[in-house]
């Protein structure tokens, strides 16, 4: 019986992982389910899959139905006895608890890919430093571990990441000021929450997933590429020196990283379909064309950098832009305006204390908006 628990349980990949949950409930028992603001579904799957805590970790409401507030999630973190946490929750919000479990060391099932954008390098430590493990939820990144397994890695060459290209792989550039945040969360493959979706569409979601595969695997900018695969059934390819590559695939559902990750070493009998390579008929593979998607530009220009300064300015201002683009404040083309101003003249340094992290991370927010106020 493992013991886990859920940070953004009412999420995409939250609700997800219960109805993996609900399906292996002799193996899991759940210790405690997080949501921001919906308590009513939080209350629901709390019951479905009994979990022994519900925390709401926004502060704005107050209810005697279940804990508020992120302390009341922390308490709930150090005093548990808790074997696994699937860190679910989006954006930077992710990082404390994240770390909090790690520094007790509680293994992480890792989907919340900006805690490890922001403080990989201090997550990583933190983690080594407690024997708990990171292990990843992000498709590819379950994919490049999966590759991995029982490899050297001295012998890797390349990580390649696959990209889906996202819904305006061909539209007209010079269109893409009028893009309506319904066509931005219009993924062509997979279902998804709302920032990533837009994430996906700038490509900024996989300059993202290459600063988070630089921590998880250890790699520099130079070890690091990225293919558009149209397709999303590759969901990553490691190279090795002697010429040898290794990808993953399967059908887009991420089902199937989120109970790797969940259920590691073993594996879940997952009722999905399975591939079919008559139909499948070819797969194809695009160099991605940095006019087209200047984020992911960015993106590799600030791996080249590599301090962590950079990446949480490059991460807060992401998600600034994205959160005013989905309120219809900015336009699409503007977000990565905002992004590369922002990580311009930003400080350079490494930042390994977590408070330091977070006022940094506010720094970056304001110089976001305050450009942003210019722009509009
Ligand atoms: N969806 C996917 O397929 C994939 C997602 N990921 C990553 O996983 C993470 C979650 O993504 P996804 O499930 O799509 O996101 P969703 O928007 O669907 O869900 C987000 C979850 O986080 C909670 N939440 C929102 N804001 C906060 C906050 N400020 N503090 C704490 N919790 C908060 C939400 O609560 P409430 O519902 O109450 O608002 C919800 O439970 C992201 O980092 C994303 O990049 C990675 C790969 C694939
Ligand atoms: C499912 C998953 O892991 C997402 O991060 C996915 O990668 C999004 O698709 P893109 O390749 O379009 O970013
Ligand atoms: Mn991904």
């Amino acid at each position: 019986m493992r013991k886990i628990g859920i940070i953004g349980a009412t999420g995409s990949i939250g609700s997800q992982a219960i109805d993996i949950i609900e399906q292996e409930k002799d193996d899991f028992q759940v210790i405690f389910l997080t949501a921001h603001n919906q308590l009513d579904k939080l209350i629901k799957i709390g019951k479905k899959v009994n979990a022994k805590h519900l925390v709401l970790t926004s502060e704005r409401h107050h209810t005697d139905k279940v804990l508020t507030g992120i302390d009341e999630l922390l308490k709930v973190i150090e005093n548990e006895e808790i074997d696994i946490i699937l860190s679910a929750a989006v954006g930077f919000s992710g990082l404390i608890p994240t770390y909090c479990a790690l520094k007790k060391g509680i293994d992480i099932a890792l989907a919340n890919k900006e805690s490890m954008v922001a403080a990989g390098r201090l997550l990583n430590e933190t983690a080594k430093k407690n024997d708990a493990k990171i292990i990843p939820v992000d498709s590819e990144h379950s994919a490049v571990y999966q590759c991995l397994l029982g490899h050297d890695t001295s012998y890797l060459e390349k990580i390649i990441l696959t990209a889906s290209g996202g819904p305006f792989r061909n539209r007209p550039i010079d269109s893409f000021e009028f893009i309506s945040v319904e066509e931005a969360l219009n993924h062509p493959n997979w279902s998804m929450g709302r920032k990533i979706t837009v994430d996906s569409a700038t490509m900024m979601n996989k300059g993202l997933e290459l600063i988070e595969a630089r921590f998880l695997f250890n790699v520099g900018h130079d070890k690091l590429d990225v293919v558009i695969h149209p397709e999303s059934i590759i969901h990553s390819i490691v190279a090795f020196c002697d010429g040898s590559y290794l990808a993953q695939m399967g059908v887009p559902d991420m089902k199937i990283p989120i109970s790797y990750a969940i259920s590691y070493p073993e594996r879940v009998k997952l009722d999905i379909p399975r591939l079919n390579f008559f139909e499948l008929k070819k797969l194809t593979f695009i160099k991605p064309d940095f006019e087209r998607y200047p984020c992911l530009r960015i993106a590799m220009e600030a791996l080249k950098i590599d301090k962590n300064s950079i990446y949480i300015a490059l991460n807060a201002a992401n998600e600034v832009a994205v959160d005013a683009f989905l309120k219809e404040v900015i336009k699409f083309n503007e977000i990565p305006m905002i992004i590369e101003r922002t990580i311009e003249d930003f400080p350079v340094e490494d930042v390994m204390d977590i408070e330091e992290i977070v006022k940094m991370d506010k720094l970056a927010r304001e110089k976001s908006r305050k450009l942003m106020s210019n722009i509009i």
